[in-house]
């Protein structure tokens, strides 16, 4: 008798030549209805699932494969004589390979147009069951779920070569991927920010040479259909492979740009920013960023909002970075940037959409898991508790403060004027340690500059030293016990304050 072969694909990519290979190596193939109906247009052979149960597709194909005849021919061990007396019992024939992808759900749920009953047909049941079945199964029956794997399993066949270890590889995929499916689904059903057991679900884009250091092993994985404002989701469009720290850095970039609405460019070093700049176009903000430190940039990774232009290409490649990471770049720039061999040129979409994703540390033993972040402030949240109140312009800089210092490891403090950085203190300790970093980078910039705090002044030392520089106005949440002694210091001094009730901390 000839082997069986169950095939039974929504994505029909490959499989008219496929069912021919096998066709070619003697197995009998079994299908359903729209499969049938391409392989038959094939002049392919095959029968349908209904002749061989004798039970036809029925509830608008809610019920095809779901037979005993089909899943006992799966699961039955073929080296038990139990199983297959019972077999012979019942005239039941085993199946030897299963090939089965799954209705399309993740894509008819991003759909824009689409019925909540469209969706919910869009669940595959008897796919997953029979996926499963023959993966349980892999001792005796093969299941193919990805198209990709057609070629490999035939040449495998036609050597002899597809043995226990090549169907468990099959079979592991086949779990792996019906317990992605199964992820996708739950996230539809529910939009619980923290459920009773929490599953995720990524797809390999590529494994890295290695990851933060030499010794570890790393890979980067995105969402499944990624389309957002994102690495996953954009195009490398010249240089060298990403490594772990530049896919690390060149995120922390793309999301402190999403800040920005008005051309905008940054810099950033080790996940944090050194340099921003916020303009009327794109050449002059990255100016800015570049003034801003022009040390820490070196070797660094830039994000701009708008497109790379000629004058702004002559800019970047005149410095050493590491990636450059924008909505596009026109052909004179390009041009300028790809004579440098080893630098990384990004196209990412920019929008200025704040994901929703969650976020994940790993902890020893768990992980924790945080929502993405506070709503976004205005005017009407803010409290001015001082004397001195912040002109038009100064707010226009405490807003680009604030929106820095969010994306700046703390403790953390950011000095800005005219809508550039030109201090930041980050990663320290304590605040004052903070804002003496920034304070001494700025140096005589400070006089009239802003300051921003990611948490509350605990003594009105920060307010002390801003004063004894010139800073002229300070943005902070506020909520100390102490909040009255820095108060006094900006109105011993005429500082104006400004309180956003919101904190900022980034660990
Ligand atoms: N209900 C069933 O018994 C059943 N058996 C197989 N399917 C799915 O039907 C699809 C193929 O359908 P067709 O051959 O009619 O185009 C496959 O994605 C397969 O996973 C089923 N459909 C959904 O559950």
């Amino acid at each position: 008798m000839n082997k069986q072969v169950l095939i039974s694909v929504s994505d029909k990519t490959g499989i008219v030549d496929f069912a021919r290979g096998l066709a070619a190596l003697n197995y009998d193939i079994i299908s359903t209805g729209g499969t049938l109906r391409t392989l038959k247009e094939a002049g392919v052979a095959v029968k349908a699932v209904e002749d061989v149960t004798g039970f036809p597709e029925m509830l608008d194909g809610r019920v095809k494969t779901l037979h005993p005849i089909i899943h006992a021919g799966l699961l039955a061990k073929r080296d038990d004589d139990r199983h297959r007396q019972q077999m012979l019992d019942k005239s039941i024939n085993p199946i030897d390979i299963v090939v089965v992808n799954l209705y399309p759900f993740k894509q008819t749920f991003d759909q824009s147009s689409v019925t909540k009953a469209e969706v919910i047909e869009n669940i595959d049941i008897g796919g997953p069951a029979m996926l499963r079945a023959a993966a349980k199964s892999f001792r005796y029956v093969s299941a193919v779920v990805d198209p990709d794997d057609y070629k490999d399993v035939l040449q495998a066949i036609q050597h002899d070569k597809l043995d226990t270890p090549m169907r468990k590889q099959l079979a592991a995929k086949v779990f792996r991927h019906t317990a992605q499916y199964d992820t996708l689904i739950a996230g539809y059903f529910t939009d619980e920010a923290f459920p009773e057991n929490f599953t995720v679900t990524y797809e390999k884009v590529q494994t890295l040479r290695y990851g933060e250091n030499p010794h570890q092993q790393a890979a980067f994985y995105k969402k499944p259909y990624e389309q957002g404002m994102s690495l996953a989701s954009g195009r490398q469009l010249h240089g060298k492979e990403l490594s772990y720290n530049n896919i690390q850095d060149a995120n922390a970039a793309l999301e402190i740009i999403a800040e920005y609405a008005k051309p905008a460019a940054v810099a950033v070093k080790h996940m944090n920013p050194c340099g921003i700049g916020v303009s009327e176009d794109v050449n002059t903000a990255f100016s800015k960023a570049y003034r801003a430190d022009p040390v820490s940039i070196f070797g660094g990774i830039v994000a701009c909002n708008r497109p790379i232009d000629v004058d702004t290409a002559e800019q970047l490649s005149s410095i050493f970075l590491e990636i450059i990471i924008a909505p596009g770049f026109t052909d004179e720039g390009f041009t300028i940037l790809t004579k440098k061999k080893n630098i990384r040129l990004l196209e990412v979409k920019m929008d200025e959409a704040k994901s929703a994703d969650h976020q994940l540390t790993t902890v020893k033993g768990g992980v924790l898991i945080q929502g993405n972040g506070p709503k976004e402030l205005n005017h009407d949240d803010l409290i001015f508790p001082t004397e001195t109140k912040p002109t038009e312009a100064d707010m226009t800089d405490l807003w680009f403060a604030w929106k820095t210092v969010k994306h700046v490891k703390s403790n953390a403090i950011v000095l800005a004027k005219d809508q550039e950085t030109i201090g930041i203190g980050a990663g320290q300790m304590n605040r004052i340690g903070a804002a003496k970093i920034s304070l001494e980078q700025a140096g005589d910039k400070a006089e009239g500059a802003v300051l921003a705090s990611d948490a509350f002044f605990p003594m009105p030392d920060t307010a002390e030293e801003a004063a004894k520089a010139g800073i002229k106005a300070i943005i902070q949440p506020g909520g100390s016990k102490r909040d009255q002694d820095s108060i006094d210091v900006c109105n011993q001094y005429g500082i104006a304050m400004v309180m956003t009730g919101t904190r900022h901390f980034k660990h």
